[in-house]
Order: structure tokens, then sequence, then C-alpha cells
């Protein structure tokens, strides 16, 4: 399976950025690839305040508008993160997956929100504009069971094991860290969660842009189902093309039977 990791700054105007994306697949993505993934919010810069600005609701233009580079390439197309208009009127940070064929075939609502305070470091509140999903998105392709989760989402490792219990091979994460967590918990965490869930973990962030209040970390990565990194990227914009076998996870699997040794008599993880 051969899979294109956009990474890219957001810019002011949501269509500007999308065109920045459009522009990187067209000059340097492969016809032949399977699945390009897009990073988190890659079409709103990352600011509590721009969410509720940016918001659109599920199938509105720019929801169109990546539903026909997904049906014109005639691959899957992860469309990182958008901050979606809910029907209830909440903004809530949002991911879609396009089929072959342009229709969506996945959504996820970012479930656990990145609301933190480092002394003398990183202070980010999306509970401010946004709201919380509530579901373990998982889906499926030609491939097999994928997952799906957002950033700070990785940090919960009940929800991985989740997506990897309902079949999922390959877990998909837009993504944004930034620069005091970043250097210390983004490879770690990336590879540890792809080790634990023993799936490849495709983590495609924005990249760092001049000027901007958040500074993203970039380093989209691919790791596989041993926890080993295939991939990464600096901090720069850039498209990280890698060609992975999803048999690997099953033989992994075989091998050191983390999902089946798990003693459920003793503890037990339940979707709710
Ligand atoms: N956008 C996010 O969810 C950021 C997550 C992050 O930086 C982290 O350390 O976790």
């Amino acid at each position: 399976m051969k899979i294109a990791q956009i990474q890219m700054s957001p810019l002011e105007g949501r269509f500007q950025s999308l065109e920045v994306a459009r522009q990187m697949i067209n000059e340097q993505v492969p016809q032949d690839t399977d699945l390009i993934a897009l990073p988190e919010m890659f079409a709103c810069p990352y600011q509590v305040k721009n969410f509720p600005q940016y918001a659109e609701t599920e199938g509105g233009e720019m929801w169109q508008l990546c539903s026909a580079i997904a049906k014109e390439r005639h691959c899957y197309f992860s469309a990182g993160s958008v901050p979606e208009a809910g029907e209830d009127g909440k903004v809530y940070n949002t991911a879609y997956v396009f089929g072959r064929d342009g229709s969506q075939i996945a959504k996820h609502r970012k479930v656990h929100l990145f609301d933190i305070n480092i002394k003398d470091g990183q202070h980010f509140r999306e509970s401010e504009t946004l709201t919380a999903g509530d579901s373990v998105t998982t889906f499926e392709t030609e491939f097999g069971t994928f997952g799906l989760a957002v950033c700070y989402d990785v940090r919960f490792p009940e929800l991985f094991r989740l997506m990897a219990l309902k079949g999922a091979r390959l877990i998909l994460v837009p993504a944004s860290f930034n620069m005091t967590t970043g250097p210390a918990h983004w490879e770690l965490t990336f590879r540890s969660q792809a080790m634990f869930s023993q799936a490849f973990v495709i983590a495609t962030a924005t990249s760092q842009a001049d000027g901007a209040s958040y500074r993203s970390y970039g380093h989209s990565l691919c790791a596989d189902p041993w926890g080993q990194m295939i991939a990464e990227l600096e901090d720069a914009p850039g498209v990280l093309l890698t060609d992975i076998d999803l048999s690997r996870a099953d033989e992994v699997r075989r091998q050191l039977p983390l999902l089946t040794g798990r003693r459920t008599d003793v503890y037990r993880l339940e979707e709710v």
C-alpha cells in the first residue's frame, strides 16, 4: 500500500490552504498512491478563536473539494481535520476520510480535547471553543480495517487498544504537536502506540509557519506494528512517501500475541 503524507502549514483562508495541499499533491505525489493524508487543522491556523470562524458543516464547500480530490486521484483521502459546525450548534475538531469514489467512508470527532498548561511552555485550551466527540472510529477499506484519531487522542492508549481490538491494522492520526511536547513526546508516543496496538500508525503533522502563534513540531511519521520508525520528516513542509505491507501487523500479532494475551478475567476495557 502506497501512502503519501502532506506536511504543510495552514494559511489565513481555508481555500488557499487547500490549494497548497492540492499543489503539493499534484507536484509530488505519484499517481499510483493508494492513500493521501493531510494534517490536523490543515486549513485553519491553530488558535481557539479561529475554530468557530473557520467551521463548516459536513458536506460543505471544503468537504466537497476534498471529496473531489479523492475522486480525481482515485485514492483514499484522509482530509486531515477541520473545524466542523455540528448540527447541534457546537464546533468539533473533525477528521473525514473519503474513498476512491469520493464518498465519505469515515468521520471522527476528536475525543480528547487538547487542554494543557505546561509551566514555562505550551498552554492551549481547545475546550474554549470546541466540543469533544464521543466515538471510537474504525472503518473498512480494500486493505482491511483502519482506525482514525486526532492528535491529542494519541496520548490515550485505551482508544488505540480499542481500535486494534476492532481490527484496525493501520491508524491514521492527523496531528500538530508543539515545540514543548513535540521534542519530548512525539516520536515516543506514536512509536509506543504502534507497538502496543501492533498496527501501522500514520501521523501527519502541520509544518512550522513563520510568525504563527502556535509553533508546530512537524515530524510527520509512519511507524510500523513493531514500533519501528519507517520514515519521518523534519519540521519543514514536505511529502513523506512510504510503501507498507499490512500483513506485517498479522505477523507481529502472531509472533507477539498482545491482543489475544489480555487477561479479560482480571481486567476489562469496554467501549460504551
Ligand atoms: N493538537 C493537539 O492535539 C496537540 C497535542 C500535543 O501537542 C500533545 O503534546 O499531545
